[in-house]
């Protein structure tokens, strides 16, 4: 589904993101992870066709079909917040504090959804259970929330056009533990798409142990290039590049 080859970003004379190479399948949960600056973010942004005006961006980044590096901008609108949905890690930068909740819901399912008054009413329920929160948050507004309701909101959001791909960017790391892990099993369970086929998840995070709680795979990213690549449970049990064994060591010590 989306399938990115050789993509390098530069910004000046500098290589910030190098040959990098990263597929994800329908349904998949595939984790970027990295240290702080190793390019995961402007990876996710490449893929949305997002970057920083001073960014130059090579290399193929294939999406249903279609390379999203040459595309024009109007198909980017189009795709983007309806079949891939966007996360990052502050929820509250994201959401308009004038804003109910269920108007922030309603937006995106009128949008991308179609959907009557009547029945977006309906579905801001149904997305509001979705991502773990009672009916009557729909009142409230963003202020009146924590930390980890908000990015419940932000995931709904997010959600709420059933998208094919969601990208969420260090979605738990302004979040404590407990919280972080009521964040994740969110993502865990995303719910099925338009066209009925599983959602797919990318996560961005400089933490192991959150992205290999639920990450099918693992892309490991290092200085902009991508050092290793497998199967979550492969890597953490035999990681074979020095710098994902550093990861791996330094996750275990955390753990034990
Ligand atoms: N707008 C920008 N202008 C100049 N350099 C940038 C810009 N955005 C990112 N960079 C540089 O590109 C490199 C990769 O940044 P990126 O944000 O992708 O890293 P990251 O792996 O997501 O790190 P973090 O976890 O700290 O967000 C970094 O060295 C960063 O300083």
């Amino acid at each position: 589904m989306l399938n990115v080859s050789r993509l390098s970003v530069r910004i000046g004379d500098r290589a910030v993101v190098d040959d990098v190479d990263l597929t994800v399948m329908p349904g998949e949960t595939v984790g970027v992870i990295g240290g702080s600056g190793s390019g995961k973010t402007l990876t996710a942004l490449a893929v949305l066709g997002l970057l920083p005006a001073a960014a130059s961006r090579q290399g193929r980044i294939e999406f249903d079909g279609t390379d999203l590096c040459v595309a024009p901008e109007r198909h980017l609108r189009r795709i983007r917040g309806a079949r891939i949905g966007f996360v990052g890690q502050d929820a509250l930068a994201a959401l308009n504090p004038l804003a109910t909740v269920g108007r922030h819901l309603r937006i995106p399912l009128r949008r991308h959804r179609g959907l009557s008054r009547t029945a977006s009413a309906h579905a801001v329920t149904e997305l509001l259970d979705q991502v773990g929160l009672p009916a009557d948050a729909a009142r409230t507004y963003p202020a009146q929330l924590s930390g980890g309701q908000r990015q419940r909101v932000a995931i709904a959001m997010a959600i709420a056009s059933r998208p094919a791909l969601l990208i969420a960017d260090e979605p738990t790391s302004a979040l404590d533990p407990p919280t972080q892990a009521g964040i994740l099993d969110v993502l865990r369970a995303l719910p099925m798409t338009a066209d009925g086929a599983p959602a797919a998840l990318l996560l961005i995070s400089h933490d192991l142990a959150v992205a290999g709680q639920i990450c099918d795979r693992l892309v490991v990213m290092h200085d902009g290039r991508v050092v290793e690549t497998g199967d979550t449970a492969g890597i953490v049990a035999t990681p074979q590049h020095p710098y994902t064994q550093a990861l791996v060591a330094s996750a275990r010590i955390l753990a034990a």
